[in-house]
């Protein structure tokens, strides 16, 4: 791989933004692909996404395009931004562009309803001759452009994706580790964000820190649990994309999951929440997917149950939280190793 490539990323939300910057930032050609043609054209005009990182200057030749042919055709990597809802969508239109050797990494934190279909798995539905792979870990978008000193994992099974992504991110304030368990990576970012809103609601709810270190702990040994039975390395979550990132979100109101679970922590209605926000926050259709899926396989997930009985058949909090304290006495540490 020579030194300088060619990047594109797809999204021109607030973490597609913050990733293109990087990228350009270290001297590569780099695209940022946004669907709506009037949105790159001031993008790139101004110099700002003023919508999803105001006040945060993209980096000189950084060229925001809503030409996705012009973004994919000469490009060796392509980082996918797009919330999971329209994730398929967008790969699909990519594929045609795409030249044959490059590759695809997601770097969204959510699953597909319809099969369970984990983001790094739409990609090798939809670009089946690609090399994919996922980025993920405890990365505000705002944190990453105001140079804090970050952490990211690269999963993949392809060692040419890992390589390549870690020196194209690479800088002095962004730091990439690799892993081959890409489900386990993935299901980190995924599952961390139903964590978040209980911890939002019960950091509204007044909850001291032994309860909020209880609810970090119990979800780290739960998401284990679940991803487990999913097939995934349990080591995986005492990594960054694991406990790094519920570390994270579930302590800061920079995450929106955690600012959705904070409002109905205090009495908001869902509904309201989620079309305030303005912004994608993943875990509330996590949980629905989550839970389901957890049912199937007989699973055990208290809290995941008890934010859905919450959230979706109206249980009192109060009620729920009796009965997860009263609930049959277990063991503390489950993990079996590798
Ligand atoms: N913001 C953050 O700090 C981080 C976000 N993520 C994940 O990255 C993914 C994207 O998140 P954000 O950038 O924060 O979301 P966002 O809400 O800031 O922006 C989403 C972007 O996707 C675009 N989009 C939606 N549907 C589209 C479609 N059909 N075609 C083209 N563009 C479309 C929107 O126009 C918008 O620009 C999510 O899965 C999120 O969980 C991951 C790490 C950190
Ligand atoms: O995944 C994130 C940070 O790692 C961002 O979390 P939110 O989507 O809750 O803002």
């Amino acid at each position: 791989m020579s030194n300088k490539q060619q990047v594109a990323v797809l999204g021109g939300g607030s973490f597609g933004t913050a990733i293109a910057n990087i990228v350009a930032a270290n001297g590569h050609q780099t695209f940022l692909w946004m669907r709506d043609q009037e949105n790159a054209a001031r993008c790139q005009q101004s110099r700002e996404n003023e919508r999803y990182l105001p006040g945060v200057r993209l980096t000189e030749g950084l060229e925001v395009t809503a030409d996705l042919q012009r973004a994919a055709a000469a490009t060796d990597l392509v980082f996918v931004s797009i919330p999971s809802h329209s994730f398929r969508s967008v790969a699909r239109q990519l594929r045609p562009y795409l030249k044959s050797d490059a590759m695809v990494v997601s770097t969204a934190k959510g699953i597909e309803p319809e099969g369970f279909t984990l983001m790094s798995d739409i990609l090798l539905q939809e670009l089946p001759e690609h090399d994919i792979g996922v980025l993920s870990g405890p990365n505000f978008a705002k944190e990453i452009v105001a140079m804090q000193h970050t952490g990211s994992v690269i999963a993949s099974e392809s060692e040419r994706v890992c390589h390549a992504v870690q020196q194209i991110l690479r800088s002095e304030t962004f730091r990439v580790y690799a892993n081959t368990d890409r489900g386990g990576v993935e299901l980190g970012g995924a599952l961390k964000n139903i964590y978040a809103i209980i911890c939002g609601m019960a950091a509204a709810m007044g909850a001291g820190k032994n309860t909020q270190a209880m609810l970090l702990t119990r979800s780290l040994a739960e998401m284990g649990r679940f991803a487990g039975e999913m097939g995934a390395n349990p080591m995986t979550f005492l990594g960054l994309a694991g406990v790094g990132d519920l570390i994270l979100t579930c302590t800061s109101d920079l995450s929106r999951n955690y600012r959705v679970g904070y409002q109905l922590g205090q009495g908001e209605p869902l509904d309201a929440v989620v079309s305030g926000l303005g912004q994608v926050a993943e875990g509330v259709n996590t949980l629905h997917q989550v839970k389901q899926k957890a049912d199937e396989l007989g699973v055990y997930m208290p809290l995941v149950s008890g934010l859905y009985s919450i959230l979706f058949e109206r249980r009192a909090v109060a009620d729920v939280v009796r009965e997860l304290m009263l609930g049959e006495q277990s063991n503390d540490v489950e993990y079996r190793g590798a």
